[in-house]
């Protein structure tokens, strides 16, 4: 059984890579894991995403790949060697795009090959700028439901969305979600939030969490404010 901090997932968006594995060793026993992302590994390739794993702790390899299904796959089969515990796409890339990346992830070892829904950054009149007029909810559903039936272990998602997912796609399906911002924390650029406690309690497997943590005064002392927020839940 998974201990409620094994489901925290720091985002090391820095491109400084000493600071990534200084404060990736801080919080190792505190947090579950470390996602890396485009900020991250544009800076320092994969050499500095295996600094990171060499600290000991599985990595969110979060490079949201969206391209033409060949590209896509090759893609995550390059990552094979990384080893990362979990990679994205977009689930807009569309149902092939979407099978190819099931595939290569498999064929790269990769534990969970997920696809980002809508980014927890866009609201409603985001969706109508872009000209999709469906609900935010209504969207993130059918990109979910999408991604099941190609094969993929789980989405990423806000935390409003994960009752309505749990309906149309079960229990297994896993759920990692970003936008989480504990009250004492500035919301950002984020649009769709929640409280870490209220996320896991609506049915979160993983949260990512950056800014709250890493720009903290103290990174530490948010890790662990955060992981006590979850205890007992
Ligand atoms: O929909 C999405 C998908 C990915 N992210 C990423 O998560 C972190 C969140 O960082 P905060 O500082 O806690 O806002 C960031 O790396 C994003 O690229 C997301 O926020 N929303």
């Amino acid at each position: 059984m998974m201990k409620a901090f094994e489901r925290i997932y720091v985002a090391l968006d820095t491109t400084e890579v000493e600071y990534a594995i200084e404060l990736a060793e801080k919080l190792k026993g505190l947090v579950g894991g470390m996602k890396v992302g485009k900020e991250f590994f544009t800076a320092n390739g994969p050499q500095g995403v295996a600094a990171i794993r060499k600290v000991g702790m599985p990595v969110f390899l979060d490079l949201k790949f969206h391209d033409i299904p060949n590209t896509v796959a090759s893609a995550i089969r390059a990552a094979g060697p990384i080893q990362p515990e979990i990679i994205n796409v977009h689930a807009q890339g569309g149902p092939e795009m979407l099978k190819k990346a099931a595939q290569a992830g498999r064929e790269a070892g990769i534990n969970w090959t997920i696809a980002v829904t809508i980014l927890t950054a866009l609201d409603q009149d985001d969706l109508s700028a872009i000209g999709l007029n469906d609900s935010v909810e209504d969207q993130v559903v059918r990109l979910a439901k999408l991604t099941q039936e190609n094969g993929l272990d789980g989405v990423v998602c806000s935390a409003k969305e994960i009752a309505p997912i749990r309906k149309a796609c079960g229990e297994d399906f896993k759920l990692i979600v970003p936008g989480i911002r504990p009250a004492w924390a500035a919301k950002g650029d984020q649009k769709r939030i929640m409280t870490p406690a209220d996320a896991i309690k609506a049915g979160a497997d993983v949260l990512v969490i950056g800014r709250p943590i890493t720009q903290a005064d103290d990174p530490v002392e948010a890790a662990r404010k955060i992981a006590q927020e979850l205890e007992g839940l």
